[in-house]
């Protein structure tokens, strides 16, 4: 059997000295008052906290530090029983003994008595997971907390890492539809939130511009700070992009395949914790222009389709899962949640706080998300509210995974209706021979990927290339560029000269 590391705990101990003269209790809501006096309360607790889960075989045991609707000089502190109650009112007393302990001789003495009494078997593991409120006094007050479960030896995780209050979210709706709505939500919002800021109308912002050119809208430069979220809709409000720069104002894109992934891992998390995995199915539909590394970072978690280009064909597949989540890498999609998934969320109940949190969320998901595609400003809100839940900054979330290179050109040929495409656009079936020359060249890059398919919207044959480097993408796109020139009649006088 363990013994108490007792010379941890005593050196430890030795810095969160118990003030004379004051009586603690562990009361209504645990320890309160004025928060200068509450060190060595929050290290006690903390070693007690570390005892009591150790005592429930390693079960996560809470700690919350706040004084709730006092002032705000005052602090306290709370322990939570691993199902979210309170702690069992027989330890109570045990936490009053030990806030009492004048010297730190007196408390080891105490807790070897606690140890003893109730057979608390020292080599099991310990987990804590605490938080704070706003008080001035709390960062303070965590860390004398910190020491307590660290000198018994237990894993802490502090779940109340608050982000920092968000910068407002500066949105560009390149002047279109979006923006006499995005003018009406910041009323709403307030300009903490959300600000509004027009732009041109499609001249130099807006989604395609800033998918397309992957740079900041001139227009808001000077306005979007380092590390502030801006996101850019097109002219008709379908489609989405958001950005931020980061601390050398590097401006960094997050586009529909990086909503893709933010989204779709926080809706199967919520389905997880709520105990309806096995109820409810989440699944992704992309098209063969979603990045390969968010392909990746999604197949990892939750089944991916791919389908043709276009949210006609991305929304009928998505229908067949019981959550489907779509966004074409430019920034067109939704989140579809099926009638018989809708009323299982109406009628499940849950069993644990923890489930019923998660169900309310999803509920709430299904209420936020229009379903009907093409909101650009309810999908704006979707990634806020993700971004809020997971506490992500632009940074946090771009880092989910990283955007292999790649490269999209367009390519002028004769007739683009010779070019055909099966499996998903992703190969080519005629002119034939072309798709096995492709293949040729896509071997000789590392990580390479291309393919190519004719425009349902413009009279050019599209190339898109991925590689590992962004000048090899560049080069395997303007090689297959020409490969496809050249194999459908292009006149070698008019050849664009980047082509390889
Ligand atoms: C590579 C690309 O961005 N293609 C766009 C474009 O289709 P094309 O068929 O590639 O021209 O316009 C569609 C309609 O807006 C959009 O859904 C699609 O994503
Ligand atoms: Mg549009």
């Amino acid at each position: 059997m363990s013994l108490l590391p007792v010379e941890s705990i005593s050196a430890l101990s030795r810095l969160h000295p118990k003030p004379a003269q004051i009586h603690f209790q562990y009361g209504t809501a645990g320890f309160r008052t004025i928060a200068s006096v509450l060190d060595s309360v929050l290290f006690r607790v903390g070693v007690l906290a570390g005892l009591r889960s150790k005592k429930l075989d390693g079960k996560t045991i809470g700690v919350m530090v706040t004084a709730s609707h006092n002032p705000e000089q005052d602090n306290g502190v709370k322990l939570v029983d691993p199902r979210g109650e309170m702690l069992d009112t027989s330890w109570e007393i045990h936490a009053t003994a030990l806030s009492n302990a004048q010297t730190t001789d007196d408390f080891i003495r105490e807790l070897e008595k606690l140890v003893q009494a109730l057979k608390i078997d020292l080599s099991k593991p310990a987990r804590v997971v605490y938080a704070r409120d706003t008080r001035p006094s709390g960062a303070s007050l965590v860390s004398s907390l910190e020491d307590g479960i660290k000198a018994i030896g237990a894993e802490g995780r502090n779940a109340g890492a608050t982000r920092e209050t968000p910068q407002p979210l500066t949105i560009d709706c390149a002047n279109g539809v979006g923006a006499p709505i995005a003018a009406r939500l910041v009323e709403y919002l307030g300009d903490t939130c959300l600000w509004f800021w027009k732009t041109p109308l499609n001249n130099a912002c807006g989604a395609d511009y800033v998918k397309t050119t992957q740079k900041l809208p001139p227009s808001l430069a000077g306005r979007l700070q380092p590390g502030q979220r801006g996101c850019s809709l097109d002219g008709d409000a379908d489609r989405l992009m958001y950005y931020y720069l980061d601390d050398r104002s590097h401006f960094h894109m997050l586009d529909g395949d990086k909503i893709t992934a933010l989204v779709a891992a926080f809706i199967v998390e919520l389905v997880k914790t709520s105990g309806l995995d096995s109820q409810i199915k989440v699944g992704v539909v992309q098209t063969a222009y979603a990045n390969g590394a968010s392909t990746k970072y999604l197949s990892e978690r939750l089944p991916v389709r791919c389908v043709s280009t276009g949210v006609k064909h991305l929304h009928h597949a998505a229908e067949h899962y019981n959550i489907g989540v779509y966004f074409e890498a430019n920034g067109h999609g939704t989140v579809l949640f099926s009638q018989p998934t809708q009323d299982i969320l109406a009628s499940y109940e849950p069993t644990t706080p923890a489930q019923s949190t998660a169900l309310e969320h999803l509920r709430n998901l299904n209420q936020l998300i229009n379903q009907t595609v093409g909101d650009a400003l309810s999908d704006m809100l979707l990634v806020e509210v993700v971004l809020a839940h997971k506490a992500y900054s632009g940074n946090e979330w771009d880092s989910l995974y990283v955007d292999l290179p790649n490269r999209l050109v367009k390519v002028v040929v004769v007739d683009r209706t010779q070019f055909k495409t099966e499996d998903a656009e992703r190969q080519l079936v005629s002119p034939v021979g072309l798709q096995q020359k492709i293949n040729e060249l896509v071997r000789r890059y590392d990580g390479g990927r291309s393919f190519v398919r004719p425009s349902g919207t413009e009279d050019v044959v599209r190339v898109y290339a991925e590689a590992s480097i962004k000048t090899q993408a560049d080069e395997l796109a303007f090689r297959v560029a020409g490969l496809v020139y050249d194999e459908s009649g292009g006149n070698p006088a008019t050849r664009p000269k980047e082509f390889l």
